[in-house]
């Protein structure tokens, strides 16, 4: 079913809430804000008495005391990290995430081609936050960015599965502006480096092998055709292989690579458009994939989270996880793409009809076909890029899951939000999103 990213209207899910955007209701489930974080340890030394009543012997003690907390937190609040990409769906995540999670932070850096406005609001937090409109194919940008910084996350990347872009610009930015991190890590001294790549680096391949709950050890044959799988597997490469370079002052640089199956959650275009072609189609999607088979998916707000750990481990661990790869998961259940969809799309008032495909694969196929030739014939007047393509059919089509505790067992990474939580933020996102539309 070609779907076109593009138009936009009303919808039932915005009749059910009134309710403030994503944006400003952000916040981590059984976890004090960083903010509250911040203030408990302004009255850290009174709770702390309570508990060491031996510290409290005079006045001159206290004091003491006071001036040994102020300089353990300046102390603490030390770390200068850089998110690129951090104005996109994924690095606007890992970006509060971090303001969160993070109590060593004492400057956020983020950059981006394009700077959110919401950017100004975090500029009033105990951390400082440095916006900076750049482009990581410019090398010379990248190097001002990352010099002083202790950690880079580099979720940066052009995501097109869907023919907007050429095949040079993807590999542009993918592979040369991580190749342009790497080397401004060397050249300024930086010496953690993460890297966002994703499953596709792994597959599902061109012969269309399934990749049943696999790990990061799993044998596959990871071949590409599709410049945006091709992209991220050598910019992964890349990334580890710099792993143990020498930076400027001969520390060696450290880095790892996190693999997100298909994230969804808060800020989901994707998860948009479809829920907009539902309603353009009278609140109904047409099954198109077969139930059986399973897709990937995990919360954004578990991804960011698993970012803001591996970098923090990285700096105590980096004999074991320096040059290791890990796939990003949570409890979200395995299902088909798009009965996944439904967990969300269906509270909003949208139904997929069909328990089997209502057309035949072959039939899907051409459809597909004939829209990358329509692309191709449109291309000089103007983009065409429906959600089905060969490419997309292939990925939607093929099972593709992961099981593993990699990640548990180098980092002690545990999912921040539960199956339960992740859906209903992703619920009343979409609840918001679209009673703010109207
Ligand atoms: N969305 C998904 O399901 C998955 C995404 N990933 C990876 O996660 C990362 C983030 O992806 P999303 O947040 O989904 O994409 P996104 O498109 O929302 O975010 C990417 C960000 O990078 C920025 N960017 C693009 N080109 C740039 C350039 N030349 N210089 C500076 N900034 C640039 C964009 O402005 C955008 O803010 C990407 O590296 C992607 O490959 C991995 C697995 C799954
Ligand atoms: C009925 C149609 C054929 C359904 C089309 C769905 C597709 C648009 C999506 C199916 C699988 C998605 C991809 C997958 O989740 C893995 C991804 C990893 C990334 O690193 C980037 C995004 C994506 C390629 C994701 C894109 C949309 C799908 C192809």
């Amino acid at each position: 079913m070609p779907v076109e990213h593009s138009g936009h209207q009303g919808g039932p899910c915005g009749k059910r809430v009134g309710e403030e955007g994503w944006r400003l209701g952000w916040s981590v489930p059984g976890m004090a804000r960083r903010e509250e974080q911040a203030e408990g340890d302004n009255h850290l030394s009174l709770a702390g008495n309570e508990r060491r009543p031996a510290l409290v012997a005079s006045l001159g003690t206290l004091g003491l005391w006071l001036q040994q907390d102020m300089a353990d937190s300046a102390q603490a609040q030390k770390l200068v990290y850089l998110v690129t990409g951090g104005c996109g769906f994924l690095g606007e995540h890992v970006v509060r995430m971090l303001l969160q999670q993070e109590p060593r932070l004492r400057e956020l850096r983020i950059f981006d081609l394009h700077l959110g406005p919401w950017l100004e609001e975090l500029k009033t937090g105990p951390v400082q936050v440095t916006a900076i409109q750049g482009d990581v194919t410019q090398a010379h940008e990248v190097a001002a960015a990352v010099a002083g910084a202790h950690v880079v996350i580099h979720t940066a990347g052009l995501v097109d599965v869907f023919g907007k872009a050429s095949p040079e610009t993807i590999h542009e930015v993918n592979v040369q502006g991580t190749k342009n991190v790497i080397e401004a890590c060397v050249q300024t001294g930086t010496q953690f480096l993460v890297y966002t790549s994703s499953m596709e680096v792994v597959g599902p391949n061109i012969k269309g092998h399934p990749f049943y709950r696999g790990n990061e050890d799993t044998p596959y044959e990871a071949v590409h055709r599709h410049p945006y799988p091709s992209s991220k597997a050598r910019a992964e490469q890349l990334v580890l292989e710099a792993n143990g370079r020498k930076v400027r002052g001969g520390l060696p640089l450290v880095t790892c690579a996190l693999r997100p199956t298909g994230i969804y959650g808060e800020g989901h275009q994707i998860m948009r458009d479809i829920y907009y072609q539902g309603l353009r189609l009278g609140g109904r999607l047409f099954r198109a994939i077969p139930a059986s088979v399973e897709h990937g998916r995990v919360y954004v707000g578990n991804v960011a989270w698993m970012h803001v750990l591996v970098a923090r481990e990285l700096q105590q661990r980096p004999a074991l996880m320096g040059g290791q790869v890990y796939f990003c998961y949570d409890k979200s259940p395995y299902k088909s793409y798009e009965d996944f969809n439904m967990e969300f799309l269906g509270p909003c008032g949208l139904r997929l009809v069909g328990t089997r495909p209502l057309l035949p694969y072959w039939l899907l196929m051409l459809l597909a076909a004939l829209n990358a030739l329509l692309q191709w014939l449109l291309r000089p007047l103007l983009l065409y890029a429906p959600l089905l393509n060969p490419y997309t059919l292939a990925m939607a089509n093929t099972t593709f899951t992961v099981s593993t505790n990699k990640a548990q067992r180098h980092f002690g990474y545990e999912p921040l939000f539960s199956w339960e939580e992740s859906r209903t933020r992703t619920i009343r996102w979409m609840q918001a999103m679209d009673s703010s539309a109207q």
